[in-house]
Formats: C-alpha cells, sequence, structure tokens
C-alpha cells in the first residue's frame, strides 16, 4: 500500500481543487484561477473532506492552503464564493444555493477548530469566502501583493463566512469600517489589525511552494520554519493614522448616523468614505451594522447560524419584492453595469423592521442546518 495514495481522499471538483501529501504536509491547492479561485460548492466539498480526511490521519501533521494563479496576471488567493453561482441559483430556485451556505459556513467552522497547524498563503486577492477559509488557519501569510476586503454590501450581501466574529475581534471600530465599507487591506494593515500573521516577499514564494512540494517535510516544525526562515520585515501599517477618525465616526449608534457624521466633515478621508457608503446597498449596511453589534458577544458557532438565518433570507425572493443580493450580483458580474437599483436606495428609508427580518431563523433550534457546530 502507498501510504501517500491512502492519505489522499477521492476528490470530486474535477481539478478545481488539488490535493498532494509529501512527507508529514498535506498540500491544499485552489485551482480555478480562471475566476480568481472563487470557490464552487464541489470545492468546497472537497475542501471540507481534505480537512475531515486530514484531521483523522495520524501521518499528516500540518496543512497548507495555497492557490494556483495565471501566467501574467496578478495573483488571487480567492475573490470570494462563487457569485455567478448564487445569482443564476436563486433566480432558477436551484436549492443546492442553500447546501452551498450550510456547506460553507460549516468548513469555515472546521478550519477555525482543525486541530494541527495549518497554514495559509494569501497572496493576492482574498475576500469575502476567501477570507472565510483562511481567517481560521494558525498562520495566515501575506505578500506586497496580498489585499483582504470583506466587499458584500457592494453587492448587497453582508460579511458572512464568520465575518461578524473575526470583524468583531479587531481593534475599536475598525472591524465595523472594514464591513460597512468593504475597504480592501494591505499586508502591513491587515497584520495591524490581526487579519493576517506575518509577510514575506512574494518573491519567495516559488521558494516556499518548492520546499513543501519536493522536499520531504518531516514535523509541523519543519513546515511552519519553511515559512518562517523566509519572514520579512512587513510594510507600515497606514491605518494607526487612521484609527482615531475611524472610531469617531463609526462608534455612532447607527448607519444613517455614521453617514450624516462623514458627510458633516470637511477632512477628505470622511468624504471619500461617505461617497463609498453611498454606493453600498442602504438595507445590507443596516443589516451589517445590527449583524456586527450582535455578534460581539457570540461564539463562532452562533456567529455562523445567525449568518446563516441572515443568508437565507438575502436569496427569500418574494413576488414583488427584489434581493439586494441578486441585484448587486447582477450589477457587479452579471451585466456588469456597476449601476445597482438598491431598494430602498437611502439609509432614511431603511425600516427597523426590514432590517430584523433578517434575524428571524427559519429554523427552530433542533432543525438548523449548523445546529451540531459547537
Ligand atoms: C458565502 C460567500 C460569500 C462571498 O464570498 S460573496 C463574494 C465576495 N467577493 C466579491 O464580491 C468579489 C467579487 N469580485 C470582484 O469584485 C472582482 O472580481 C475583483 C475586485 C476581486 C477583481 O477584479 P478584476 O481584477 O477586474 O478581475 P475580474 O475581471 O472582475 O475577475 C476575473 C474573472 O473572475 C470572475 N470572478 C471574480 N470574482 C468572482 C466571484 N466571487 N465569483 C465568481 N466569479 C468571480 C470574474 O467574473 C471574471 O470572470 P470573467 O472574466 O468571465 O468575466
Amino acid at each position: 500500500m502507498n501510504a501517500t495514495l491512502d492519505s489522499i481522499p477521492v476528490l470530486q471538483s474535477e481539478g478545481q481543487i488539488l490535493a498532494e501529501v509529501n512527507g508529514c504536509l498535506g498540500l491544499i491547492t485552489l485551482n480555478r484561477p480562471e475566476a480568481l479561485n472563487a470557490l464552487s460548492l464541489a470545492m468546497i466539498r472537497d475542501l471540507t473532506t481534505l480537512f475531515r480526511a486530514w484531521a483523522q490521519a495520524p501521518e499528516i501533521e500540518a496543512v497548507v492552503l495555497m492557490a494556483a494563479g495565471r501566467p501574467g496576471k496578478p495573483a488571487a488567493f480567492c475573490a470570494g464564493g462563487d457569485i455567478r453561482f448564487f445569482h443564476r441559483a436563486a433566480l432558477e430556485g436551484d436549492t443546492s444555493l442553500e447546501d452551498f451556505f450550510t456547506e460553507e459556513y460549516a468548513l469555515n467552522h472546521l478550519i477555525h477548530q482543525f486541530p494541527k497547524p495549518s497554514i495559509a498563503l494569501m497572496d493576492g486577492i482574498v475576500m469575502g469566502g476567501g477570507m472565510g477559509i483562511s481567517q481560521g488557519c494558525k498562520l495566515r501569510v501575506l505578500t506586497e501583493h496580498s489585499r483582504l476586503a470583506m466587499p458584500e454590501t457592494n453587492i448587497g450581501l453582508f460579511p458572512d463566512v464568520g465575518g461578524g466574529y473575526f470583524l468583531n475581534q479587531c481593534p475599536g471600530q475598525l472591524g465595523k469600517w472594514l464591513a460597512l465599507t468593504g475597504q480592501a487591506l494591505a499586508a502591513g494593515d491587515a497584520i495591524e489589525l490581526g487579519l493576517g500573521d506575518v509577510f514575506v516577499q512574494s518573491a519567495a514564494l516559488p521558494a516556499i511552494v518548492e520546499a513543501f512540494k519536493f522536499k520531504p517535510q518531516s514535523s509541523a516544525e519543519h513546515v511552519v520554519a519553511t515559512v518562517m526562515e523566509r519572514v520579512d520585515l512587513a510594510p507600515a501599517a497606514d491605518l494607526p493614522a487612521l484609527r482615531a477618525r475611524v472610531d469617531q465616526h463609526f462608534s455612532l449608534p447607527d448607519v444613517a448616523a455614521i453617514m450624516a457624521s462623514l458627510a458633516a466633515s470637511e477632512e477628505a478621508w470622511a468624504q471619500q468614505t461617505h461617497a463609498t457608503l453611498l454606493k453600498r446597498s442602504p438595507l445590507m449596511m443596516a443589516v451589517t451594522f445590527e449583524q456586527l453589534t450582535r455578534a460581539k458577544t457570540l461564539s463562532l458557532a452562533e456567529d455562523l447560524r445567525m449568518e446563516r438565518d441572515m443568508v437565507q433570507r438575502c436569496f427569500h425572493l418574494r413576488p414583488g419584492a427584489g434581493s439586494e443580493t441578486v441585484e448587486g450580483i447582477r450589477a457587479l458580474a452579471v451585466d456588469k453595469d456597476h449601476a445597482p437599483r438598491w431598494q430602498p436606495a437611502r439609509i432614511e428609508d431603511v425600516s427597523r423592521e426590514a432590517v430584523l427580518a433578517f434575524f428571524e431563523s427559519p429554523w427552530s433550534a433542533d432543525q438548523h442546518p449548523l445546529r451540531d457546530l459547537k
């Protein structure tokens, strides 16, 4: 019997996820570079299979998660869940959309709880679902090309995949600011906020990957050392200079107050931030604000259950009432007109009742699709 082959379960995503074993290392590659490694349901299932199998396999002592690139194009670790699939499935009433969210959130939890060292090589774009699969890794490795964001309010969604949990761990009001604006962070700021751990130059990545693939990895310590011996000084963070401004505006009691406060400021940063918020879905900003407020006291499992309730509502298409999410994806990734017609169009017209509807669970506790998460 070949121990290495035995360690790799059968995968279903037809090459969108690649798995290799080298010594004690399990190496996973997201391999859908033409879509910036956006996660399909098949990819989520394969990742789940691998993390579950390798949690149990005594010969696997560490796992690395990395991504394939496109020759000559900027790097992308993962641009999120497959939003074009969300759009199609929502309009067609395809119930695999429900499985997608249940299984993706369960995978996020599995990675956070993974009992062995896990390393994410987060080169390039890391957004939405890409954050969901990397934030739970024990060593989050960033490069000068890393751009981390939870951009969901831009597509009429909210920062899910555990965003309520990990954004709330950012200092002060920075998590709320990231959630509402969808602002992307470079490596220095991401490390400053606790959303990344170490910095390596992207030029050092080929040697790291070469070692992971071809130099037998003898122990978890060896795997970690392969990265750590190439760690560099992270670029300076810009955020400390902004922190007081972010806290001042984003500590206000609701999104309307935040926007009014930004609009009243003469500072360029406040004006730009206000302009950004004017482009986001007013309803989903208000929902996001409520999500982050509620998630402050929740465990990761509780937060994911709440987010599962919320996302059900996002795709609940009622006659005569649209879905902000379907409209947001249409504008960004389907018609690409970048002109979403949000309803309502102004934050002042978002009712408290409309926001609270996102937090009504359609399931009793013992029927919840994520009831088993601890
Ligand atoms: C439960 C999970 C929730 C979530 O994760 S929600 C999703 C959160 N992520 C996002 O909202 C990001 C969506 N993508 C973008 O905004 C842009 O992309 C980027 C800013 C990341 C990069 O822009 P640029 O460099 O101009 O590349 P490009 O031409 O937009 O993308 C290359 C191809 O990749 C596809 N793609 C990118 N992101 C996704 C995605 N998340 N789901 C499905 N496809 C995606 C595009 O459509 C396009 O494809 P084509 O060349 O055929 O037009």
